[in-house]
């Protein structure tokens, strides 16, 4: 609780960078009986690429959810950038990605990438220019005049990693991209997405079924019936 309380003052800015980015403390999520996170807790530092490992149902996506302020738990606390999510922000959070699903169908993939930088104020050149350059960066060259519909599961999943990661997000949380993509191409996608967050010093959590994802990132914690049960965790945490 020391911790968390330390995160959560608000006022005068830290004299130093802060050592955790993001954390969640003890979350708690049911959805009618089914228990998903049965106190939870992980704590992110900047820059760090983290995969939570775990089975089908162990409730790494519900993680992810509560983490990006898109689901709000139960109990417990998710705290970014030393605001309590979900209570003192109830919109906004990490940025969170889910593939193919983040793509407007009617734009095409430069346009989709470009989008979020036109709202950051880039002129539609410079968004263009950007957008380009990050799609050719994911593996993904060639596909800026194509529409989302055009593309293979892969494509659009690099595409809508470009879509966050252009934007410069200080953590993305990524969902596992295995479900809709045979086992190497989820892996080529996933490397391609920690390289790139690696890059623009970005933190990545990466939710993963597969062992083999866990070899390029820093570190991995073991998810399991919606605890982190395993893995190195930050000491002092
Ligand atoms: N909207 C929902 N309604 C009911 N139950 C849900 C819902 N979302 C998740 N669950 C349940 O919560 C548990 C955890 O699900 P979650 O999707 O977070 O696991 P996961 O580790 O991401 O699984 P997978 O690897 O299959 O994606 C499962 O038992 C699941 O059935």
């Amino acid at each position: 609780m020391q911790v968390s309380t330390r995160l959560c003052q608000a006022g005068s800015p830290p004299s130093r960078p802060p050592r955790v980015v993001l954390a969640a403390f003890g979350v708690r999520k049911s959805f009618g009986p089914y228990v998903a996170l049965d106190g939870a807790s992980l704590a992110i530092r900047p820059g760090e690429a983290v995969v939570v490992r775990g089975e089908p149902g162990a409730g790494k996506s519900t993680l992810l959810m509560c983490l990006a302020n898109h689901l709000r738990a139960d109990a417990g606390l998710v705290v970014y950038q030393g605001v309590r999510l979900g209570v003192e922000r109830t919109s906004g959070g990490p940025a969170l990605l889910t593939g193919a699903a983040m793509l407007r169908p009617d734009l095409t993939c430069a346009e989709n990438v470009a989008r979020p930088l036109r709202r950051m104020g880039l002129r539609r050149r410079a968004a263009r220019r950007v957008a380009t350059a990050w799609l050719d960066r994911l593996g993904a060259p060639g596909c800026g005049r194509r529409y989302p519909g055009e593309l293979s599961c892969g494509q659009s999943h690099r595409v809508a990693a470009a879509t966050v990661l252009a934007t410069a997000p200080r953590v993305v949380l990524a969902d596992d991209p295995a479900e809709l993509m045979d086992r190497g191409e989820a892996l080529d996608v996933t490397r391609s997405v920690l390289e790139a967050a690696r890059a623009v010093g970005a933190a990545l959590v990466l939710a993963a079924r597969d062992a083999s994802v866990a070899a390029d990132a820093d570190r991995q914690v073991l998810l399991r019936e919606g605890r982190v049960v395993g893995g190195r965790e930050i000491p002092g945490w």
